[in-house]
């Protein structure tokens, strides 16, 4: 009887059938997923088609195509006048509130238990399926607490990367001008380097490694892409099949990796009273802060190697794509080989000036001789200004029961909201920044050296609360000091902790790269693509360099 009611239902199938259920389970999935985001004020004023049940399906039909165009409209409207408004989403993701820049302390400042980075983060990669449900704060808060403790003694071991990185992609034949696709460029160097602060020594070098590391965080890239289009019910069924390549990457990393972490657990935890000194790098601080905070359960191979895939992930696309504008901007500004001749200039001088002689490239970094690259500190800084890779890079989900209320304009977000700081916007503000669509490397060194020259001039003649607050002021030009008008590493407590990190490798690698090579400027920047609120890098883009005579 069974089988006859179940071999008729199986006639009754027909592919227009199939298609109208899955049709109508696809939009009463909407239609729940509809009803359960968070609800705005009527008094937040909208961008997009507002957020009827009519104007909702318009945002998303039209999410990817013009989401940066809405953000440009809410910030002229309403941010740049001290009000907030409500910008669509994708159809997976609950509208958010943009939060003007005036008022950026007081949302940075709210407690977690009130607004929280972490689920914010949680929601937007959705982290419960992409990271195998491993709870990231315990890579984040070791990585808060040991990463720039440990800068000063990294710089060499990064600094040879570096060199060994480079001379690996770009070559080093002095003859022939070489055609590079860009991206892949920075992806032969950026992780081997990175990876140097993750694993230590052997690992970094080891590429099949680096390779499934890369793979995973484009697993967490692309399948963010394609769940923030599905309605939230419908992905409990769906998603474990798109993570299923997650897991494969990061099975292959720890076939690689697990002979590491059992040595080191054996040297740091079981042998504890053997005298071998661990190498002072991510895997060692995660066992430390493990042992510090009495969790045992952190302190196991398969557990720690999914502990490295979160700060992987922040750690590789973010400056892959920094790199890879940097040098964009670099090679298609109207003087590109002037701008790389001054950053020539000035590494070869500083590094030179420090070693007491000519050192060419070959020189020993420290922190000290970084912090005195004014210029390639500018020019890395204003990259990031002007060619950010996401319209928003802060945000922050509404966690206490009871939501909060802004205290300036008097609206209330309710629990599971989401609040962001528009970085496109405030970026891009003339009013902020002079011609702010032009790529000008010196805009942030050119303060100080004027501020330099003056105070020669006058013979260092200030009063020492003069001199201490221009030396502050002067300070903060600098490229890991965030502030409400400059968010590519947010702003706050939760700012990116790896920024010092990523300002010391940059300046490296850029350093290696003018004094070693010579570069053919672009005629025009390649264009990126924008899909909602980010970029898809001009991945085809290639340059042509040439390694430079006697640096060999
Ligand atoms: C150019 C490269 C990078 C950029 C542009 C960048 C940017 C950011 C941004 C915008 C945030 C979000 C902060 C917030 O929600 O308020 C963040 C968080 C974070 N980044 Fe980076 N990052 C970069 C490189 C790195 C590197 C190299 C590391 C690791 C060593 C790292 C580790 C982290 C961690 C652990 C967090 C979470 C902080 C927290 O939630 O408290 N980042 N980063």
């Amino acid at each position: 009887m069974a089988t006859d009611v179940s071999f008729q239902l199986f006639e009754s199938l027909t592919l227009g059938r199939i298609a109208a259920y899955i049709a109508t389970l696809t939009i009463v999935s909407f239609v729940v997923d509809f009803t359960r985001k968070p609800r705005y004020t009527k008094s937040l004023p909208r961008v997009g088609f507002g957020d009827s049940f009519l104007g909702t399906i318009k945002n998303w039909v039209y999410f990817a195509t013009r989401y940066t165009s809405w953000l440009a409209e809410g910030h002229t409207k309403y941010a740049k006048h001290g009000r907030a408004f409500v910008a669509p989403s994708a159809p997976g993701r609950p509208q958010e509130i943009v939060v003007p820049r005036s008022q950026t302390a007081w949302m940075l400042e709210q407690p977690d238990r009130v607004l929280s980075t972490k689920e914010a983060h949680r929601d937007a990669l959705f982290n419960d399926y992409q990271f195998f449900g491993c709870d990231d704060q315990f890579p984040i808060r070791t990585i808060h607490k040991h990463l720039a403790r440990n800068i000063v003694g990294l710089i060499p071991g990064v600094q040879e990367e570096v060199h060994g990185a480079i001379d690996a992609t770009f070559g080093k034949d002095t003859e022939n001008w070489k055609s590079l696709n860009l991206w892949e460029a920075w992806l032969g160097v950026v992780p081997r380097v990175t990876n140097r602060m993750i694993v230590g020594t052997q690992l970094c070098r080891n590429q099949e490694f680096l390779d499934s590391q890369v793979a995973f965080a484009d697993d967490v890239v692309q399948n963010g892409f394609i769940f923030q289009l599905f309605p939230r019910i419908f992905l409990p069924l769906v998603a474990p099949f798109f993570v299923l390549r997650n897991w494969w990457h990061w099975r292959k990393s720890y076939l690689h990796a697990r002979p590491l972490i059992e040595k080191r657990l054996r040297d740091m935890v079981h042998n504890k009273g053997s005298d071998v000194e661990p190498p002072e790098d991510l895997v060692t601080w995660l066992i430390r802060q493990a042992q510090a905070e009495g969790l045992s359960s952190e302190l196991d191979p398969e557990m720690l190697s999914k502990r490295i895939l979160p700060i992987e992930f922040a750690a590789i696309h973010t400056t892959v794509m920094t790199g890879f504008n940097l040098l964009l901007d670099l090679l298609s500004s109207d003087q590109a080989l002037a701008h790389l001749e001054t950053i020539r200039e000035e590494t070869t001088r500083v590094s030179a000036e420090e070693a007491g002689g000519n050192v060419g490239g070959g020189g020993v970094w420290t922190k000290q001789t970084l912090s005195r690259l004014h210029r390639t500190d500018s020019a890395i800084k204003e990259s990031m200004r002007r060619s950010h890779f996401a319209t928003a890079l802060t945000h922050r989900k509404v966690v206490a029961p009871e939501g909060v209320t802004n205290p300036v304009e008097g609206w209330h977000a309710p629990y599971g909201a989401f609040l962001m700081l528009d970085l496109a916007g405030t970026h891009r503000d003339p009013e902020l920044y002079e011609n702010p669509d032009r790529y000008d490397p010196w805009r942030f060194s050119r303060e100080r050296e004027a501020y330099e020259e003056e105070a020669r001039g006058r013979g260092g003649g200030d009063s020492r609360s003069d001199a201490a607050e221009a030396a502050l002021r002067i300070k903060r030009l600098g490229m890991v000091t965030t502030s409400p008008e400059y968010l590519p590493f947010s702003h706050g407590r939760h700012a990116c902790p790896g920024r010092f990190f990523v300002a010391h490798e940059l300046k490296m690698i850029l350093a290696y790269l003018v004094q070693n090579y010579e570069f053919k400027p672009l005629p025009e920047r390649p264009k990126p693509f924008w899909f909602g609120g980010n970029i898809i890098p001009p991945v085809q883009a290639r340059i042509e360099v040439r390694r430079r005579k006697g640096a060999v």
